[in-house]
C-alpha cells in the first residue's frame, strides 16, 4: 500500500516522454533508484495525442451530460417541491384565524403538550379554558392539523360523506395492512354498500343472545379476580385482565371461537393483537416508517408486525373456509342455530343485485370488529372500574340500582339493560372524560366553507372529540366526574354533537350498542359480587396512544360482598 502510494511521486520527477519497463517495476528498490529510460518513437506520440484528444471530448461530453441530468433533477425537484411549499404557505396563511391560544413549541408544535408524563385530561381542560373558538389549529411539529373543537363545526364535518385520509403519511394508512378496506377505513360506494350489509349484524335481535356471552365471560373474569385476591393481599392491575375478557367476547360473538383465552397466559391471538397495537405505535414514532410501508415492512419491527398480521389473517381465513364448507354442505344449518354470529351474517349478506361479500372483505370486517371493538371497550371498562373506586358514593348508587333491577338473580338479562339508568349515565360520563378515540379525520374532495374560511380540496380536517368534551361552556367544570350531566333534563338542550365518544353522523360507531351492553353487563356483575377499592398510591392518568389509555394501568382491590 505504501509503495503504491509512493510510485506516482517518482513518476512526476520523470520527463513526460519517459516510461518504465515492467521488469524495473518488479524491483523492490525502484522508489529510490529510478529504472533505465527509453525514448518513444513518433508513431507512439501520435497515438498518445489522439488518445488525449479522445479523452478530452469524452470528458466534455460526460461533464455536459452530468450538468443536464443535474439541471433536470433540480428542475423536476423545483417543479414538484415549489407547488407543495406554496400550497403549504397559502394553507398556513388561510388558517391563521384559527390560531390556538395554546402556544405551540417552535419545533414540536403542540406535540410537546401530549407526552406520557402529563395527564391528557389536564392538558385538554387547560387548553379548552383558553380555546373558546369553534375551530383550532393543532401543530404536529410543522404539520398544521385543522380541527373542530365545537359541536357546531363538528356537526358540519361529521355530516359530510368525505373519505377517511389513508394516503401516504395519513392517519388511516396505519391500519391498512391489518384491517384492509374494512368499514373503519373504506370510503365511497364500497363503504356505503358494506355499511348497509353490516347494519343488520347489530340489530337488537342479533345482539340479544350476546348477553349470555357477556355473562359467561364475566364469570371467568370475576373468578380470576377472586382467586388473585385470595392468593395475595396486593391490589390487582386490571387492564390486562379486561383486555383478555373483551377479546374473548368479540371472538365468541364474531366467530363463535371458544378458545378459553382468558385462562391462558400466552394465547397467540392475544399476543398478536398486543404486538400489532404496540408496533403500530412504534411505527408512528419513526417518521420514515410512518411515511413508507415499504421501509417499515423491511425493518425488524415491520417483519415482526407482518408475522403477527399474517397469523391473525390466517386465523380468520381458516374459520371462514370451514364455515363456507359447512354452509355448502348443509344450507339449512343457519335456520337451526339459536344464535347467529357476525360471521354468519357477513357470509349470507346480499346487496340489491344479490351480490355478497368476498372472503377477503369478510376477513377485513371480522378483523375490523376485533381491532375496533376490543381495545376501545377495554379502555372504557378499565376507566369505569377506576371511577367506581374513586367515587364510592357513585358506586353505592349503582350497586343499589343493580340489586333493585336484578334481585337475587346472578346473571344480567337483556330486559335488565334498559332499566339500568344510573349505570348508563355513569358509563356516559366515563366516556366523556375518557373517550377511547380522541379524534376522527376526513380528506376534503370538495372545498369546505367553515367559520368564514374556504378550506381547499385535498386538505385534511379533523374533529377533536376530547376537546369538545372538555369545553367548560358545554360541560361546566369538565374535570369533575358528574354522571348527573346525563340526566334527561340536563341533556335535552345540549347540542347533539356535544357528546361524541362514538363519533356521530353517517360514520358513527356501528358497534356502540354492542359495547354499551357489554359494559353494562360486566359492571353490573362486578358490582353484585365485589366492592371496588382504589389503590390510591398507584398514580394513574390518561395518555394518548392509538387510543387514550391509563398510564401505568389501574390498580384496585376487590372485596367480596
Ligand atoms: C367503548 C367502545 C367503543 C368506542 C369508544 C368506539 C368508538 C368509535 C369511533 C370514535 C368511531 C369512528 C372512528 C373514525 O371516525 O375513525 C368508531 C367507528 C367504528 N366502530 Fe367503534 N367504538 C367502540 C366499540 C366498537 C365495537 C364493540 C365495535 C364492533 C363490534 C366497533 C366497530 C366500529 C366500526 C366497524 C366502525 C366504523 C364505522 C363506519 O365507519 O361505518 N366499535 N367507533
Amino acid at each position: 500500500m505504501i509503495s503504491l502510494l509512493k510510485t506516482p511521486t517518482v513518476a512526476v520527477k520523470r520527463p513526460i516522454e519517459e516510461t518504465v519497463s515492467p521488469s524495473d517495476l518488479s524491483k523492490s528498490d525502484h522508489v529510490n533508484a529510478p529504472p533505465p529510460l527509453r525514448r518513444r518513437n513518433s508513431m507512439e506520440d501520435d497515438t498518445m495525442a489522439a488518445k488525449a484528444a479522445h479523452f478530452e471530448v469524452m470528458y466534455l461530453a460526460m461533464a455536459g451530460l452530468i450538468e443536464i441530468v443535474l439541471a433536470l433533477v433540480v428542475g423536476y425537484g423545483l417543479w414538484n417541491v415549489v407547488p407543495v411549499l406554496w400550497r403549504y404557505y397559502t394553507f398556513c396563511q388561510l388558517i391563521k384565524p384559527f390560531k390556538s391560544s395554546y402556544k405551540p413549541h417552535w419545533f414540536w408544535g403542540h406535540l410537546r403538550y401530549f407526552t406520557d408524563t402529563t395527564s391528557l385530561s389536564d392538558t385538554f381542560a387547560t387548553m379548552m379554558e383558553k380555546d373558546t373558538m369553534k375551530m383550532s389549529v393543532n401543530w404536529i411539529a410543522f404539520i398544521p392539523n385543522l380541527q373542530a373543537i365545537h359541536p357546531d363545526t363538528a356537526a358540519i364535518i361529521l355530516k359530510l360523506s368525505e373519505p377517511k385520509p389513508k394516503g401516504r403519511g395519513q392517519p388511516y394508512s396505519l391500519f391498512l395492512p391489518f384491517i384492509g378496506e374494512g368499514l373503519v377505513v373504506s370510503s365511497g360506494q364500497k363503504w356505503e354498500r358494506n355499511r348497509k350489509l353490516l347494519t343488520p349484524a347489530f340489530h337488537f335481535d342479533v345482539l340479544r343472545p350476546y348477553v349470555n356471552i357477556y355473562n359467561d365471560v364475566a364469570d371467568t373474569l370475576l373468578d380470576k379476580f377472586a382467586k388473585q385476591m385470595s392468593e395475595s393481599p396486593n391490589s390487582i392491575e386490571i387492564t390486562d385482565h379486561i383486555n383478555k375478557a373483551t377479546l374473548d367476547v368479540i371472538l365468541r360473538c364474531s366467530l363463535s371461537y371458544e378458545g378459553n383465552i382468558q385462562e391462558q397466559e400466552n394465547h397467540p391471538y392475544i399476543e398478536a393483537i398486543h404486538e400489532i397495537t404496540r408496533l403500530t405505535i412504534e411505527r408512528v414514532r419513526i417518521p420514515w416508517h410512518f411515511l413508507s410501508w415499504e421501509l417499515f415492512k423491511r425493518s425488524a419491527n415491520g417483519r415482526n408486525y407482518l408475522k403477527h398480521v399474517n397469523y391473525i389473517h390466517g386465523f380468520a381465513d381458516e374459520i371462514i373456509e370451514k364455515r363456507r364448507k359447512a354452509l355448502a354442505d348443509d344450507p339449512s344449518i343457519l335456520q337451526r342455530k339459536r344464535k347467529l354470529d357476525f360471521l354468519d351474517i357477513l357470509m349470507t349478506a346480499k346487496d340489491e343485485q344479490g351480490a355478497g361479500l368476498t372472503d377477503m372483505e369478510i376477513r377485513d370486517e371480522v378483523d375490523t370488529f376485533m381491532f375496533g371493538g376490543h381495545d376501545t371497550t377495554k379502555a372504557a371498562l378499565s376507566w369505569a372500574i377506576y371511577n367506581l373506586g374513586k367515587y364510592p358514593e357513585e358506586q353505592d348508587k349503582l350497586f343499589h340500582e343493580v340489586c333493585e333491577v336484578t334481585g337475587v338473580r346472578k346473571n344480567i338479562e337483556w330486559e335488565d339493560l334498559g332499566k339500568l339508568q344510573k349505570m348508563t349515565m355513569f358509563l356516559k360520563e366515563n366516556l366523556r372524560m375518557y373517550p377511547p378515540g380522541l379524534t376522527t379525520s376526513r380528506l376534503l374532495t370538495k372545498p369546505l366553507d367553515i367559520e368564514g374560511v374556504t378550506i381547499p380540496v385535498g386538505s385534511l380536517i379533523s374533529v377533536n372529540m376530547m376537546a369538545i368534551h372538555y369545553r367548560p361552556d358545554i360541560f361546566p367544570n369538565p374535570t369533575e366526574f358528574r354522571p348527573d350531566r346525563f340526566l334527561p333534563e340536563n341533556t335535552e338542550n345540549r347540542h347533539p354533537y356535544a357528546f361524541l365518544p362514538f363519533s356521530a353522523g353517517p360514520r358513527n360507531c356501528i358497534g356502540q350498542n354492542f359495547s354499551m351492553n357489554e359494559q353494562r353487563v360486566f359492571l353490573s356483575r362486578l358490582l353484585k359480587r365485589f366492592k371496588v377499592v382504589l389503590d390510591e398510591d398507584h398514580e394513574v392518568y390518561p395518555i394518548p396512544t392509538l387510543i387514550s389509555r391509563p398510564k401505568n394501568g389501574i390498580k384496585v382491590w376487590f372485596e367480596e360482598r
